[in-house]
């Protein structure tokens, strides 16, 4: 790192220390507002601020206030989380600075034997977790599965190619990839490769999307023909999936309160050859336009709004930026949407509740409580309807998957089936 690109991190990281904004949208600002940065540069500065994310809490515990001490928190993610010699940022680092390296570095074994510096978690987190029964091993383990970012996962749309075909070609151009394990649509990069103006992904051959994700999409076992609700579209990600595993047929709603993300669903949509979506933006989840469907969707997926903290690999960031009264306010709104869509099931259809969550308030819980209040819903094994994937089957009803064990997202999914 060069003495400027350091003065560039460290403003930068004084900015998103703040926790204010998401930190990937701020770095993104960043760099439209400085256009002479060169890519190197760019990358210098992404990557140690999102190494200062990955090991705040061991910066935070010999800098109690990061955000004022931005320049000594970028040197500390350059050594800890870059594998920096304090030698080689002689050019950077003062006398001052240097010691200060050299008391960081020395805490090592005091960081490995203390839990939130040894699984980089803060405080009200291990907290939540010890409450819902994990013990400690279990929560080094999440810890340490989110410290490192996630691979790129493709999702190859069926409507224009098969995966195998897809994955030969990229092999054959010296891309380094796999066929995802558990996902029948999905494609695993090793190297992170600038795929956004392959011509795969220009004709809509191949999408971005995490493993996980993909089989939350195929947890809805949406099939041709069929009314399928996308209740929390988003800018669509998961409708993409459904549209495809429909062969573009039947008629697929995507809807969601956020006008921003929809819109941008809308030039996927095309560029994916997608004609069976209809996007509509919806006032609150007792909008009344939803009345016209109720009793009516074969099946209704609700990718409720949520902590994310199942997404730390991509967005280490979040355990900041969220806390238990922002979780606590998460809950009721989850439980008003789950109900609300659960209307729009036909007797018979499913309905799907899924978050990218790790903690029980907003997982489990949520399902017992729909369970309670609608004891006629039939509890589907939502690891069974995934028959490709018999390594998902677990004695829980519901589909969990960890970045530990199975290498995506941290997901979970429950599925109803409503009564004739
Ligand atoms: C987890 S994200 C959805 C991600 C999306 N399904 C995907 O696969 O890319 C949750 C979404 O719920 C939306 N949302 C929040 N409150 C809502 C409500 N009351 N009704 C419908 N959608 C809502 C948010 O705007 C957000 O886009």
């Amino acid at each position: 790192m060069t003495p400027a690109q350091l003065l560039h991190t460290s403003t930068l990281l004084g900015q998103v220390l703040g926790f204010e904004q998401p930190a990937d949208a701020l770095v993104s600002a960043y760099f439209r507002s400085h256009k002479k940065l060169g890519r190197q540069d760019r990358h210098e500065i992404a990557e140690t601020v999102f190494a200062a994310l990955r090991h705040l809490q061991k910066i935070q515990s010999v800098l109690p206030e990061p955000v004022r001490q931005s320049r000594r928190a970028a040197l500390a993610a350059l050594v800890l989380g870059r594998g920096i010699s304090i030698s080689a940022l002689a050019d950077c680092a003062n006398a001052e600075e240097t010691e200060f390296l050299g008391y960081l570095k020395a805490k090592k074994t005091e960081f490995a034997e203390q839990l939130n510096t040894a699984a980089e978690l803060p405080e009200w987190l291990i907290a939540q977790l010890h409450a819902q029964g994990w013990s400690n091993e279990h929560i080094l383990a999440f810890g340490r599965s989110t410290a490192a970012p996630a691979p790129l996962d493709l999702r190859v749309n069926t409507l224009q190619a098969k995966r195998d075909k897809v994955l030969a070609q990229l092999q054959d151009e010296g891309i380094r990839c796999e066929a995802t394990p558990y996902s029948p649509w999905g494609i695993r990069l090793r190297d992170k490769s600038a795929l956004m103006r392959h011509p795969l992904f220009l004709e809509g051959t191949i999408e971005v999307q995490d493993e996980g994700s993909q089989l939350l999409a195929r947890l809805t076992g949406a099939r041709r023909g069929e009314i399928i609700v996308d209740f929390c579209a988003g800018a669509g990600g998961k409708t993409l999936a459904l549209g495809a595993a429909m062969n573009n047929s039947g008629r697929l709603y995507a809807f969601d309160v956020a006008e921003k993300r929809l819109a941008k669903l809308k030039p996927r949509m095309v560029r994916a050859g997608l004609t069976n979506i209809s996007p509509q933006r919806i006032g609150s989840e007792t909008d009344p336009r939803l009345e016209r469907l109720i009793g009516k969707a074969d099946c209704v997926l609700v990718d409720a709004p949520c902590s994310g903290l199942g997404t730390l690999r991509r967005n280490p960031d979040l355990k900041y930026r969220q806390s238990p009264e922002r979780i606590a306010e998460l809950e009721k709104q989850q439980a008003a949407i789950l109900e609300a869509a659960a209307r729009l099931v036909r007797p018979g259809g499913r309905l799907v509740y899924a978050t990218c969550s790790v903690l029980a308030a907003e997982n489990e819980h949520q399902a017992e409580r729909f369970s309670a209040a609608h004891p006629d819903w039939q509890l589907a094994n939502a690891t069974r309807l995934l028959p490709d994937c018999p390594e998902l089957f677990s004695g829980s009803p519901y589909l969990q998957l960890a970045t530990a064990t199975h290498h995506t997202d941290g997901f979970f999914a429950a599925v109803w089936i409503r009564p004739e």
